[in-house]
């Protein structure tokens, strides 16, 4: 059996407490569980080249960022995963871990079936509740020392 698919949401709860787990290769299974089959309703914003949707954890909850277009962004993706796992630092979300899943699926083409690669490219991070720093400055939550709240 492949190590990867025996890491449970638990196992991600359990790094979130703990400070010093290295990042790690999560399975999609995992992903697609905490993100209820990455459903709309647990997206919780869009990049230019991903969907970030909520991952619900026993007790926690992750942020998880399903790249699109991953054939055309293979090369980005390694490099941010490289980065990343460098990146400690305070004021830079933890990053928990990432997926790389390639799965051949049978399809028809042209009359024929051929064997179709479709590949599958996330980051999991630690999940940040306060809203992002553009609805800030578009006016979309206000800010407030004690509290936030949306407009
Ligand atoms: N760790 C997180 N916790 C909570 N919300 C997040 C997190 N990461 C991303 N988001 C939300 O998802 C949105 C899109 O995130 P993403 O990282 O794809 O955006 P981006 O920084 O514009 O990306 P890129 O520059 O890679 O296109 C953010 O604006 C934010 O609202």
């Amino acid at each position: 059996m492949d190590h990867q698919s025996v890491i449970t949401p638990w196992d991600l709860e359990c790094m979130l407490c703990d400070e010093a787990a290295e990042p790690k290769a999560l399975p999609l299974s995992l992903l697609k569980r905490i993100t209820h089959d990455f459903s709309d309703e647990q997206a919780i914003g869009r990049g230019g080249f991903a969907v970030v949707y909520k991952g619900m954890l026993e007790n926690r909850t992750v942020a998880v960022k399903r790249m699109s277009n991953t054939y055309m962004y293979e090369k980005e993706f390694q490099r941010e995963v490289e980065c990343l796992m460098i990146a400690k630092h305070k004021n830079v979300v933890r990053f928990l871990g990432y997926c790389a899943d390639t799965q051949g699926n049978m399809a028809r083409y042209e009359g024929k079936f051929v064997m179709a690669d479709v590949q599958q490219r996330l980051l999991c991070f630690e999940y940040l509740p306060k809203g992002s720093l553009h609805e800030y400055i578009t006016g979309k939550i206000m800010w407030h020392p004690n509290y936030l709240f949306s407009s």
